[in-house]
């Protein structure tokens, strides 16, 4: 009888078992890897750094490298730790108290994590980033840049978002999508994702019935399995969402993904059978603007388009211009993302908008040479650049 897991694409050829032993032989063998690690799996049930479990890590990782592979944490957790200082006993809800309790818990973090480090002789690198350091080509390159430095000099980068600084609109939350960002931008050969679940079950993990599912070799594989939200005990964000959501941006990257807990990290690490592998798909590798644009984000408004307009922008790759809008919906500003929208209201692109959502009214169905003659001729360019948009 065919399982709920069983694999349906016809273009796959390799036998799941076979794959399955090939990405998990990857991150064994990877030359540069990212690993990731959950809020839910740094803190204790009373709200606390867990130090024996970043003593664990730190030991794992260390090892890591002494067989020669190149490490990169992506870690969670400031949110966390900043809550007992600062007497929270949940997880605030609000972006400021959010923000000065990651402000309280990175200190507390990174120096947790540079004293375990000092015991093996590695620095310790702090590297907080945005979304928008992924996603605007120059900070890209120097987000770039000064991880290889880093990798060069055998310092350790921890990596977290810089939550202080992140708004509500360009904001990862989780650190699972910016994992897979990061594990991009680094071209790294694996990503490892630790949590407090030992891998993807195909239902709610308490429940004695749910299995384990071993391989995810293509998105279909996930059709009938319930992804749910986060643990019971609150500190992660995310759940299983943010979790295949990044193993879904890293694969299309072209990334073998591995999903376990952080007391499998050792046996993850050194390939054995725990946790769930994603295989990394094969083809072009897209830009991290259009995964970030695809998976990672949500539009903060849409634009319907006219039948031609679709075609352009889905059949012919095309930039969209103002001619082919017939409404806007929401409010957005210059730079935001937003979804285009058929008249019949499907998602078929998403891209980052050129004017404001005020501007557009008065743009709509006009031809560009219209718009230079009458508005100026910085109204001449397009309402979405094909460049900042990805087809859905
Ligand atoms: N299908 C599923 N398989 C495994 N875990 C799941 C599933 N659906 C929801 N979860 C929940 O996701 C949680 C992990 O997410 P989260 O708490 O955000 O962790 P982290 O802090 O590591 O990012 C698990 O504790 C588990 O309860
Ligand atoms: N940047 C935040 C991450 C938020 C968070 O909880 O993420 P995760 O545990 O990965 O779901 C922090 O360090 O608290």
């Amino acid at each position: 009888m065919e399982s709920p897991h069983t694999v349906h694409s016809t273009e796959r050829l390799e036998q799941p078992a076979s794959r399955e032993a090939r990405g998990r032989a990857a991150v064994a063998a990877a030359r540069r890897i990212v690993v990731k690690v959950g809020s839910s799996s740094l803190t204790t049930p009373d709200g606390r750094i867990d130090s024996g479990r970043i003593r664990d890590l730190v030991e794992v990782l260390a090892s890591r490298r002494t067989l020669g592979q190149e490490v990169i944490l992506v870690s969670s957790g400031a949110v966390a730790a900043g809550m007992t200082p600062l007497g929270m006993r949940a997880r605030p809800r609000d972006l400021a108290s959010q923000q000065a309790a990651a402000s309280v818990g990175q200190g507390l973090l990174l120096a947790a994590y540079t004293a375990e480090l000092a015991g093996y002789g590695i620095n310790a690198a702090q590297v907080l980033l945005t979304v928008e350091d992924l996603m605007r080509r120059v900070q890209h390159r120097n987000a770039q840049r000064t991880l290889h430095r880093l990798l060069d000099i055998g310092a350790l980068p921890i990596v977290n978002e810089n939550d202080t600084v992140a708004t509500h609109e360009l904001r990862f939350g989780d650190n699972d999508r910016l994992a897979a960002l990061v594990a991009h931008l680094m071209k790294a050969d694996a990503l490892v994702l630790l949590s407090d679940v030992d891998a993807l079950y195909d239902g709610n993990p308490s429940h004695p019935d749910s299995r384990v599912v071993g391989l995810v070799a293509d998105p279909d594989d996930l059709e009938g399995i319930d992804i749910g939200s986060a643990g019971r005990r609150g500190v992660g964000t995310g759940g299983m969402v943010t979790k295949v959501a990044s193993a879904r941006i890293a694969t299309e990257a072209g990334v073998d993904t591995l999903l376990t807990s952080a007391a499998n990290a050792r046996g993850a690490l050194a390939g054995e059978a725990v946790g769930t592998l994603f295989a990394a798909a094969s083809g072009r590798r897209p830009s991290a603007r259009q995964l970030w644009l695809a998976h990672a984000t949500a539009g903060r408004g849409s634009l319907v388009l006219d039948p031609g307009a679709v075609a352009a922008v889905v059949g012919d790759k095309a930039s969209l211009l103002p001619a082919g809008v017939v409404d806007v919906i929401g409010e957005f500003s210059a730079g935001d993302p937003v979804d285009l929208r058929d008249e019949q209201g499907a998602v078929v692109a998403r891209g980052l908008v050129n004017y404001d959502s005020a501007e557009v009214p008065d743009l709509m169905g006009r031809s560009t040479r219209w718009l230079a003659r009458e508005m100026g001729p910085s109204y001449e360019r397009e309402l979405v650049h094909r460049d900042d948009l990805v087809v859905l």
